[in-house]
């Protein structure tokens, strides 16, 4: 077998265009332009890229775009400062703090600061718990565009199915975990101490590995025809030394002979990330003024 691609550049392309009508509803019928502000702090390469995308789709999508850019010596007291500030500012709809931030401040202690009903990467405990017993809230992101395109792929009903969760971190592990459990898929979260991860792997219908260890998933892991979603995005060493690419945390070219569906890195979960973010912020506009949730 070899698997079809989900292409998440062209369905995040898709969502961006959704959110920028339900943007331009928003405007002629309440008057409201939803505002979504990002704080980087520090100048880790990757992070700056990420942020500057941010931007740029947001404007794009019609939205307001506010950026907020500290030195990687501020002080943990000047972040929460400035996140404060963003909570009182009614032209801010969405706050989001790009992870990771330097050694010496607490991420746990700033997202903690975020006000909830603006805590567009759905990662403060409220959000967190709000998903974790099925009520409404905001999504993190990368799980939330993870679970589109699966449901786009197997045609929305995932009942019954066995879905393996490698990875347990709060950004996408658990909060996966918790997307396909609402699903009514039977769900496992494996980790670092799981043993026979390979056999555990393949008894997945939905196979999602978010480690980050470079193609760690192999073809060998794979239930025949299942779908497989890489959430990895790992730099490692050309093989001629020359540079860097990007891999995931599958081995694409052993899963993609026995999946059915698979996600490629790059093109696959990374771009529905911000393309989920820029969703969130919409969502949040609306509910902040007591508007329903908008399709998309
Ligand atoms: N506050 C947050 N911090 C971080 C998040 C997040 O959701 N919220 N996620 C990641 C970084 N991230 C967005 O912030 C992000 C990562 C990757 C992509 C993406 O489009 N990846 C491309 C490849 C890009 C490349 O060449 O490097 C792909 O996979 O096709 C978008 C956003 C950590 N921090
Ligand atoms: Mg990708």
């Amino acid at each position: 077998m070899t698997a079809q691609v989900i292409d998440g550049k062209a369905f995040a392309a898709g969502l961006r265009t959704r959110v920028a009508a339900g943007v331009a509803r928003l405007k002629a019928e309440h008057g409201i332009t939803p505002g979504l502000a990002v704080v980087l702090v520090g100048e880790d390469p990757a992070s700056q890229v990420y942020v500057r995308n941010k931007g740029e789709q947001t404007r794009a999508a019609g939205m307001n775009s506010f950026e907020f850019k500290l030195p990687a010596d501020a002080s943990e007291q000047e972040l929460l400062e400035r996140v404060a500030a963003l909570n009182a500012d009614p032209a801010v709809n969405g706050i989001l703090v790009q992870l990771p931030l330097p050694r010496h401040m607490d991420a746990a202690k700033v997202i903690d600061l975020i006000d909830p009903a603006k805590d567009v990467d759905g990662f403060h405990v409220v959000n967190a718990g709000k998903l974790a017993v099925g009520a409404e809230g905001l999504v993190p992101c990368t799980p939330l565009g993870c679970l589109m395109l699966v449901k786009d792929r197997l045609g929305g009903n995932l009942a019954g199915l066995n879905a393996v969760v490698i990875g347990r971190s709060n950004i996408v592990g658990k909060p996966m975990a918790h997307l396909l459990l609402k699903e009514s898929c039977t769900v496992t979260i494996a980790h670092s101490k799981t043993r026979d991860l390979p056999a555990l792997a393949r008894s997945a219908d939905i196979l999602v590995a978010a480690v980050g260890i470079p193609q760690l998933v192999k073809g060998d892991w794979v239930k025949p025809g299942a779908t497989v979603i890489d959430v990895g995005i790992n730099r490692v060493p050309k093989l001629d030394g020359s540079g860097t690419r990007l891999v995931g945390d599958v081995d694409y070219a052993s899963a993609a002979e026995v999946a059915g569906h698979i996600t490629p890195v790059p093109g696959g979960v990374g771009p529905m990330t911000i393309a989920c973010l820029l969703a969130n912020c919409l969502t949040a506009a609306c509910a902040q003024a007591g508007l329903p949730k908008p399709a998309l």
